[in-house]
């Protein structure tokens, strides 16, 4: 499959990310491969998996591409995504066709231009996942093909309601491939993104976080529970 192929199988289609809660009853391989085969079952164009072990798993029996990450947590840095050369590497022999990276600049380990030229080095398309429209500008100077808006509203204070539509605007205003992804937790949000200039949109809880949806619906019944005991 090459790059171009890849990229026009994304245009305007969805993005299931199949993360379940970490070590929750769902955080299995077993279990992210069968969300991911449901997921392709439902429509998605790909599907985007975090941990290298999940990656091989879904790699192996999805027909559709899968976007990898690896999420670490760091004792000296607030970046998640993909921090290291060793990680790209390792995706991209697990079979992921794209790889997602955070792209803020925030304190890291690795530049994230050596991140990116790890990823095309190791024929895979690269996404930095964005939380300004100057990580967007930074990464597409580097020639990253997709920009996401993944890490906006998770940089620093309260994680806002909405996802940031403005930023997809702004990144779409310049010609960007933008990837819509945070909060659209609704399919009304979603073709929101797709017609304020999206390429493609990636949605994750709303789809495959059972806990979150399950807890939304108990947090609306409990409101108007309380409305009705009044
Ligand atoms: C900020 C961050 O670390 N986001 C992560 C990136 O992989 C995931 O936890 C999100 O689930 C994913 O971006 C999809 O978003 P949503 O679950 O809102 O549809």
């Amino acid at each position: 499959m090459d790059k171009k192929y890849i990229l026009k199988q994304l245009d305007h289609q969805l993005i299931a990310s199949c993360q379940p809660v970490d070590n929750g009853p769902m955080d299995t391989p077993e279990a992210i491969t069968r969300m991911a085969l449901a997921c392709r079952e439902g429509g998605a164009a790909a599907v985007r998996i975090q941990g290298v072990i999940n990656v091989a798993e879904v790699a192996k029996v999805l027909d559709i591409p899968v976007v990898g990450i690896v999420k670490r947590d760091l004792p000296d840095s607030e970046v998640r995504i993909t921090p290291f050369l060793e990680d790209v590497y390792a995706l991209a022999e697990a079979g992921a066709k794209v790889i997602a990276y955070d792209a803020t600049q925030r304190k890291r380990p690795v530049a994230t231009s050596e991140l990116v030229a790890a990823i095309h080095r190791s024929g895979c398309i690269a996404m930095a996942d964005c939380a300004t429209l100057e990580d967007g500008i930074l990464a597409a100077e580097m020639g990253v093909e997709l920009i996401g808006t993944t890490m906006s509203g998770y940089t620093g204070g309260p994680v806002p309601k909405e996802p940031d539509y403005q930023l997809i605007r702004d990144l779409a205003e310049r010609g960007y491939q933008v990837v819509a992804e945070g909060r659209f937790n609704q399919p009304e949000l979603a073709s929101k993104a797709i017609s304020e200039g999206a390429y493609c949109v990636t949605v994750g809880s709303a789809i495959t976080r059972v806990e979150h949806i399950c807890q939304w619906f108990c947090d609306a019944i409990d409101e108007a529970s309380l409305i009705v005991e009044k």
